[in-house]
């Protein structure tokens, strides 16, 4: 297995650039999930670590080989892909073998590799039939099982679930965790689906398009616990989390207090604040009710969502729409009902309204 190291990649379609300044240390072993928009760029940054991908600027390395004019043969990396490109003549065992039977490997050494793959993935009762006679998951763990059996030092996973319906991208979501524990591989795994980014990945990269910030479209990479809970930027803030961030402007006296609805909130904070922030507010951190925990404002209720485990408000107030998430059915609003939300004081996330940078506050401190 091996360390991944994109440095300072710039890559670019003629006059347009798609991606720029990244920097990526990817650990041995680690699992890291790259996420964002369609069209952020993702499968061009999978691409390139295959060696698909030509690019105009940085290196990549491979432990500590600079495979940037390596062939993709040479790089020791498979890619599944999200069409599973199979061959569809070949039976599975055929699919399987077909890398190895190329570099002429020795029939019983292929017959055993296979056999050991395929019980892995657990496509065992079916090596002898045609991808045509399988379902879309078997088929993706036929493209998995021929990645496998390459052992190469990287895996790379171009949206691989998401021809899949939702209870099998469920189960295969944990089969590949499961898989990356045992194999203790280094895996890179493309996704636009940030449940799957959150629970899959041991690190996640946020891309954006490059207009956002248009020096670099890396919006952050940590674990999903930071990610969440700490976004470096309001796209991230957006992006992550579902239902997403409670966002609004709200005006600061320039020290340390925040105006949130007709409350003053004392924030401590390492910098002046700007004049004009964004606050934020996860949906599980409103409560209903007036609470000391936090400034309390009011509002009508639009629309109500019951979703059995769980259950969203969403009110119009004069702050803007806020949603609100609880598992508590006890307290159970209805559409047109008046009421309190306290948003949580020490759950407030602040921005800054100009650039969109997280403000830090004391609290954030490592
Ligand atoms: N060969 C190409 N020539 C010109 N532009 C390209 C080429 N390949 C990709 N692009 C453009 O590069 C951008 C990034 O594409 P990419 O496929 O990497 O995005 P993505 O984040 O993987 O999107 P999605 O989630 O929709 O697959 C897109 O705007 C796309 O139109």
């Amino acid at each position: 297995m091996a360390n991944v190291s994109l440095r300072n990649i710039d890559i670019a379609y003629g006059p347009v650039t798609i991606v720029k300044s990244l920097q990526m240390e990817i650990a041995d072993g680690e699992f890291t999930v790259l996420v964002g928009p369609s069209g952020c760029g993702k499968s061009t940054i999978l691409r390139l670590i295959a060696g698909l991908e030509p690019h105009s600027g940085g290196d990549i390395f491979i432990d500590e080989n600079n495979v940037s004019a390596a062939n993709p043969a040479d790089r020791n990396v498979a890619m599944v892909f999200q069409n599973y490109a199979l061959y569809p003549n070949m039976t599975v065992f055929e699919n399987i073998s077909f890398g190895m039977k190329i570099r002429k490997i020795d029939a019983t050494e292929i017959d055993h590799a296979v056999r050991e793959v395929a019980k892995m993935v657990g496509l065992t009762d079916h090596l002898h039939k045609r991808p045509g006679r399988l379902s879309g998951g078997q088929r993706q763990r036929v493209a998995l099982a021929r990645a496998i059996v390459r052992h190469p030092k990287v895996f790379l996973f171009d949206e691989p679930l998401s021809n899949l319906d939702a209870e099998f991208r469920a189960s295969i979501r944990l089969e590949l965790r499961q898989l990356h524990k045992k194999l203790g591989a280094t895996m890179i795994y493309v996704t636009h689906d940030q449940v799957e980014a959150m629970t899959m990945g041991d690190k996640i990269a946020v891309l954006a398009p490059i207009a956002v910030k248009g020096t670099h479209n890396l919006m952050q990479y940590d674990t999903p616990e930071v990610i969440y809970s700490k976004p470096t930027n309001l796209f991230v803030a957006r992006f992550i989390g579902s239902p997403k961030m409670n966002t609004f402007e709200a005006e600061s006296s320039g020290q340390a207090t925040i105006r949130i609805g007709d409350q003053d909130i004392a924030v401590k904070v390492k910098r002046p604040l700007p004049s004009k922030v964004i606050v934020g507010i996860r949906p599980e951190h409103v409560v209903v009710g007036a609470h000391a925990e936090g400034p309390t404002i009011t509002g009508r209720v639009a629309v109500t969502e019951n979703l059995g485990h769980e259950r969203l408000v969403f009110t119009e107030t004069k702050i803007g729409p806020i949603t609100q998430r609880a598992s508590d059915q006890t307290v159970c609003p209805t559409a047109g009902d008046e009421l309190e939300l306290t948003l949580l004081r020490h759950r407030l996330h602040f921005f800054d309204a100009v650039t969109e940078e997280r403000i830090e506050m004391v609290s954030d401190a490592p």
